[in-house]
């Protein structure tokens, strides 16, 4: 949980997490970024979390839910590869309210794949399986992740480097090459006053490398069998193998590949470290051991970005150009620009990819991209119209239908201060028959639009929160408003709804935690069960008050309110959350309201007989009751 400290994130920041899931620092993230948020408003920050693992990126997004955010998009690219989304401002795509240009981060989070060594402890299986070869073989990708990260980064941004590993060729050696390679342009943090309590050891300076059970300590002693394995970049002098003359061409490998020279480096202890060192100030790397506090072994750096990264590292033109279709006003008139130049993806990114869909009736091989959408976004470009498609993956629609919007509007009372404009996304193509509604964040919007002006260069997997959905039930299609409130989406939209809505006392509350539903006459509060039965027939909101009457004055929402969502029937309420909600709902009331004694919860003259006529009226085959 250490690395998202580090990153002096504020609420406004646009952070990339590159490696996020599972996702407990992407958490992290978001939980930084709403902290100061008023209730009824969103951050003007966002997160976008990436993971090459699809299944991965899955368990990130169920867990997410929880955090009922609509400021995070998760998406499913290789890091190193990760696209930016450059687009030319001349170009004539551009919505005339896109407030971005290109897909740069103020923070990014690059916790990179790693050996894991660091969770020895508490992953006692490793030890068999470890072996110095899986350090090594990780070293390059590492290196270009966070080159890549660093390339998305503004300038003046930070960026942190982390892994759960004690390996220097994981950590010191990534960073000592990341800043041999960015010329001066990226800045080694000193963050030894942040976070003081934290008990830290300064990076290594010195280290060797070890392949095939010897020890190496400069790359000029690496055989050259061995030298497309063991990289100068790992030697803390870094190097390359053209200035390395010294074994290799002129020197003959023995039968094993390795050379005389070479053996007799393999004692450490016998061969002390050359005086090489990268001359970076890796001791403000941290290395966070065991035995300090009590924790796992991991590394983090700080890094900051002073100026634009240097040309040369910009990716092949070829390979670029081979595996992606790309307007062509946008290319090569930047080849100077490293953030813009090196924004590809690769040709693995188009591949498909088992990703769930969000739809329940889209099926994972369709053509997700509406290329007629994207002809009307960006007219007269066919090379942009048939571009983006990431098959497998639900496309990202804005959701735009006036009537429907104005229905739910309607329904619910919501205020004009509540954005819908352009906020609304689903992920079905054919928006007559949505089921779902995602509601996005401002920033989120605007990474969207970007998205869609650049040809869906981003691979999403999910985007938003989930705010409404498509009552499909009778009961759903006799209501005036089809849609209701999904759990998620209710904290989001609770401060500006002004109709059905009501205010319940905590003795019938518990009565709908603990029965599902209530018939209106057999409410405690008998006024209560009155404006429940004058409710308009549909999705209702039940906020939990106190004292025994439920208040007829304005609701006043904050961070502390309890609601849930209902379904007002013929002659009940019937709850509208999980079972396991429900149970936990149930649970934290009781233990907060244990010491009420009320004699009147006496439930047997409720529970079945109102179980049975929620399940005879309305047949809510999908309600999330209690498997209604
Ligand atoms: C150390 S874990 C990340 C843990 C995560 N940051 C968290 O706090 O929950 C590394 C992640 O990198 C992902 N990964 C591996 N190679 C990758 C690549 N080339 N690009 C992006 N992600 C990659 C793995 O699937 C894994 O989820």
């Amino acid at each position: 949980m250490v690395p998202p400290l580090f990153l002096d994130i504020r609420s406004n920041h646009l952070v990339l997490d590159m490696c996020a899931a599972p996702g407990s620092k992407t958490f992290q993230l978001l939980e930084i970024i709403h902290k100061s948020t008023e209730t009824g408003s969103l951050p003007e920050g966002m997160v976008i979390a990436n993971d090459l693992d699809i299944q991965r990126c899955n368990l990130l997004i169920h867990q997410a839910k929880r955090l009922c955010t609509s400021n995070l998009i998760v998406t499913n690219h290789e890091a190193q590869n990760f696209p930016g989304c450059f687009l030319n401002r001349n170009y004539d795509a551009m919505e005339p309210d896109q407030s971005i240009d290109q897909l740069l981060f103020d923070r990014v989070l690059c916790d990179v794949p790693c050996s894991g060594d660091g969770t020895l402890r508490k992953a006692p299986e490793l030890w068999r399986k470890w072996n110095t070869g899986t350090g090594n073989g990780l070293h390059n990708l590492q290196v270009l992740i966070a080159i890549r990260g660093l390339s998305l980064l503004k300038v003046g941004g930070r960026m942190v480097y982390s892994t759960c590993s004690m390996n220097p060729i994981e950590n010191e050696a990534v960073v000592a090459e990341v800043l041999r390679r960015s010329g001066g342009s990226i800045e080694l943090v000193d963050v030894s006053s942040e976070l003081p309590q934290l008990i830290r050891r300064p990076g290594l300076k010195r280290w060797k490398v070890s392949d095939k059970g010897l020890w190496l300590v400069s790359c000029k002693d690496v055989p050259k069998s061995r030298r497309t394995v063991v990289l100068p970049s790992m030697f803390p002098a870094g190097g390359s193998y053209q200035d390395a003359v010294r074994i290799g061409d002129d020197t003959t490998d023995d039968a094993n590949g390795i050379s005389e020279d070479v053996q007799a480096v393999e004692n450490p202890v016998m061969h002390e470290f050359t005086d090489e060192d990268s001359g970076f100030r890796l001791e403000r790397c941290m290395r966070l051991v065991p035995h300090d506090q009590n924790t796992g072994a991991f590394f983090v750096a700080v890094l900051q970005k002073v100026s634009p990264l240097p040309a040369f590292q910009v990716k092949p033109r070829k390979e670029v150009d081979n595996q992606h279709v790309e307007p062509a006003n946008q290319r090569n008139e930047h080849a100077q620009e490293l953030q813009i130049n090196d924004n590809e993806p690769n040709a693995a990114d188009l591949e498909i990819s088992p990703v769930t869909c969000e739809e329940g009736d889209s099926n994972g091989a369709q053509e997700p991209c509406d290329v007629e959408n994207i002809a009307k976004i960006i007219p007269g470009n066919r090379k942009l119209q048939s571009r983006g498609r990431w098959r497998g993956i639900d496309p990202v629609v804005f959701f735009k239908d006036e009537v429907i919007i104005s229905t739910i509007k309607t329904f619910y009372g919501i205020d004009e201060k509540f954005p819908f404009d352009g906020h609304l996304v689903t992920r079905n193509n054919d928006t007559s028959h949505v089921k779902r509604i995602y509601y996005v964040s401002k920033s989120v919007k605007d990474v969207l639009e970007l998205n869609f002006s650049v040809g869906q260069q981003l691979k999403i997997t999910s985007v938003g929160l989930k705010i409404f959905e498509r009552q499909t039930s009778l009961a759903g299609i006799f209501a005036s408003c089809a849609f209701r409130i999904s759990s998620e989406g209710l904290p989001l939209v609770l401060p500006h709804i002004t109709k059905q809505i009501l205010r319940a006392s905590p003795i019938d509350f518990k009565h709908l935690l603990q029965y599902r539903a209530v018939k209106f006459a057999d409410f405690v509060d008998a006024e209560f069960g009155e404006r429940a039965a004058n409710l308009m027939p549909g999705c209702c909101v039940i906020v939990l008050g106190e004292g025994n009457k439920a208040a007829t004055k304005t609701l006043r929402v904050d961070k502390s309110t309890i609601a849930i969502g209902c379904w007002k029937g013929g002659a009940t309420l019937t709850l509208m959350v999980t079972e396991l909600d429900r149970q936990e709902l149930l649970e934290r009331f009781l233990t907060r309201f244990d010491t009420e004694k009320d004699s009147s919860m006496n439930g047997n003259n409720l529970s079945n007989s109102v179980g049975d006529d929620v399940q005879d009226s309305y047949g809510n085959d999908d309600v999330e009751a209690n498997g209604c």
